[in-house]
């Protein structure tokens, strides 16, 4: 088995080039590693996906997410999770980024953040070059020795001090299709954290810190069983003691809000917690609940964190995690910096300081920043509100959330211009996303993977369910989603000029859009078909 002159074990198979450096990343044994993972481990994740349509159909028929009446004692019980590590009782402000961005792990890192979350997920659009570049920034962030040169010679180095370090491995759905084991795909949060655990683990306990993760997009309680079957595997082929892991789970679709303490009980010994992932949870209510014929979401922009369900569910987050010693760190206001433009810029940090306001005060022990400009105001508002490490203390017993809660439909209008913008917004995530950018400012908007979900979630919805009406009284129907997109991607063309526009991929991004919307099969996430058209 052997990609030019590199011998790889047997039964692994590596379909893609071996550019200078990734030899040092897929060695020998750290693909033994990840194929002893995926052995024993891929055949159950299958299983969770199939559950997850068995659900889903479940759903359709009428049994609404709700409690689980098994998991009671789990949910009554006086249980907490095992003691967090020193470097992760204080995070305040954590910042996110692409790991396969070499400059901008640097920059995270110095950011004067407590935490940079490296991510394979949401923010990474996963081409072979960014899922192996990815390990090596982090292998070098790690050691200290990264180092970066921009065209114009400035040179981007660690400095003495920063962020603790956080990996987010891909979710539970997505492949790496070039690597198989036994011909079969490895998965790919399999991948990602099998990389890098082998490669840092024992380096990050010298250092003083740990193997730290995020892990994304789960549905349930036994999915994240099988993350805990695979950290205490790992820990033991390591050699490494029981709980050395820690994780934060996030908590961004439906149904895993009704399982929150089930999925800190199954990971108690690695547990670091829960998060918010607010984008992605409004994708998910939106694509579980997508048939049902009471739930429409009005346009994207009155969905906040103020609507009914989004407030019932960070409530319930906070109360979750702090009655079993957890932190609950909160989510991404969508707002960036906005260059050249003060009055602008000052609004924009006028939301982002009312959101993680809102947070700190109902119990968050930190949020998250996409960008270093707004570290300083995330850190102002954290330091005023919650002068201790993290408020863990404040137990908010006095929170009272239902399923019913958890389930209610926000009100608001559907309009031609949150149509407009949902088509306009996801052709050019798209588009960006397949040249292997995953995440873009967009109208000084942060868009990554979770919110071009929304985007293409609701214009399918709209055009399918019988209360998708604009509030002029057009029904959304999949002519006028057409018509729109052929303006849009004129005034696209228009704003990025001719050969800009020759030269991306814009029209690859409008028919994979366009058959996301058009196929009455609702597709799980857009990166699986969105994934066949990365190399
Ligand atoms: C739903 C979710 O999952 S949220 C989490 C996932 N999403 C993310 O992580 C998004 C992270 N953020 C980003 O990718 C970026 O901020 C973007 C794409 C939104 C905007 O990036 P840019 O257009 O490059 O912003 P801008 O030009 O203002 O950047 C200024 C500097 O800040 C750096 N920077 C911007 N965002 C980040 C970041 N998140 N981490 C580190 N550095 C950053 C840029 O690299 C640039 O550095 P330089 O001055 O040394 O060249
Ligand atoms: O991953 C975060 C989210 O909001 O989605
Ligand atoms: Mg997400």
């Amino acid at each position: 088995m052997d990609s030019g002159t590199q011998t790889f074990p047997k039964g692994v198979q590596v379909d893609a080039p071996m550019h200078s450096g990734y030899e040092e990343i897929l060695t020998f044994e750290a693909l033994e590693f990840v194929s002893k993972l995926s052995r024993r481990f891929s055949h159950k994740r299958d299983e969770l996906m199939y559950n997850r349509k068995k659900r889903q159909s479940e759903i359709d028929n009428g049994k609404l997410p709700d409690f689980l009446p098994e998991t009671k004692p789990i949910r009554e019980g006086d249980w907490t999770i095992a003691p967090l590590p020193e470097d992760l009782q204080d995070r305040r402000v954590e910042i996110t980024g692409p790991a396969g961005d070499r400059k901008m792990v640097i920059n995270a890192l110095n950011s004067g953040a407590k935490i940079f979350m490296a991510d394979f997920e949401d923010s990474n659009s996963p081409t072979w070059e960014n899922t192996i570049q990815g390990q090596i920034n982090l292998r070098d962030a790690i050691r200290r020795t990264i180092r970066f040169v921009n065209e114009q010679g400035k040179v981007y180095e660690l400095k003495e001090k920063t962020a603790v370090l956080i990996v987010r491995p891909r979710g539970w759905h997505l492949d790496e299709k070039h690597v198989k084991v036994d011909g079969k795909a490895v998965p790919g949060g399999l991948f990602d954290f099998g990389l890098y655990f082998f490669h840092n683990a024992r380096e990050l306990l010298e250092r003083g810190t740990g193997p730290y993760f995020y892990l994304p997009k789960m549905e349930s309680h036994l999915e994240a069983r099988l993350w805990n079957e695979v950290f205490d595997f790992a820990e033991q082929e390591l050699g490494l003691k029981r709980g050395t892991i820690k994780a934060t789970v996030l908590i961004e679709t439906i149904l895993a809000a009704f399982e929150m303490d089930e999925i800190l009980y199954e990971l108690r010994e690695h547990s670091a917690g829960l998060n918010c992932g607010r984008w992605d949870y409004i994708f998910s209510y939106l694509k579980k609940l997508r048939n049902q014929p009471d739930v429409i979401l009005p346009d994207r922009s009155v969905v906040t964190m103020t609507v009914p369900f989004m407030r019932a569910y960070t409530l319930l987050t906070i109360q979750t995690c702090h009655k079993r010693n957890a932190p609950a760190i909160g989510g991404m206001a969508a707002q960036i910096p906005i260059k050249g433009d003060p009055e602008a810029n000052e609004e924009a940090l006028a939301k982002v300081r009312a959101d993680k306001e809102r947070e700190a005060m109902d119990g968050h022990d930190g949020t998250w920043v996409a960008h270093p400009g707004l570290v300083p105001v995330a850190m102002e508002v954290f330091d005023r509100i919650m002068p201790t490490p993290n408020q863990i203390g404040k137990k908010r017993e006095d929170v009272r959330v239902t399923a019913e809660d958890l389930l209610r439909v926000p009100e608001g209008a559907i309009t031609e211009e949150g149509l407009r913008t949902n088509i306009r917004v996801g052709i050019q995530y798209l588009e960006a996303w397949m040249r292997g950018t995953g995440a873009v400012a967009i109208n000084h908007l942060m868009e990554d993977a979770a919110t071009a979900e929304i985007s293409r979630a609701q214009v399918w919805q709209w055009i399918r369910h019988p209360k998708g009406i604009l509030e002029d009284g057009r029904k959304v129907t999949s002519e006028l989603f057409q018509q729109v997109l052929e303006e849009e991607m004129r005034s696209i063309e228009q704003e990025v000029g001719a050969d800009a526009f020759a030269g991306g991929k814009y029209k690859e991004a409008a028919r994979l859009f366009s058959e996301l919307i058009l196929s009455d099969e609702f597709a799980e996430f857009l990166t699986i078909p969105g994934y066949e058209h990365l190399t």
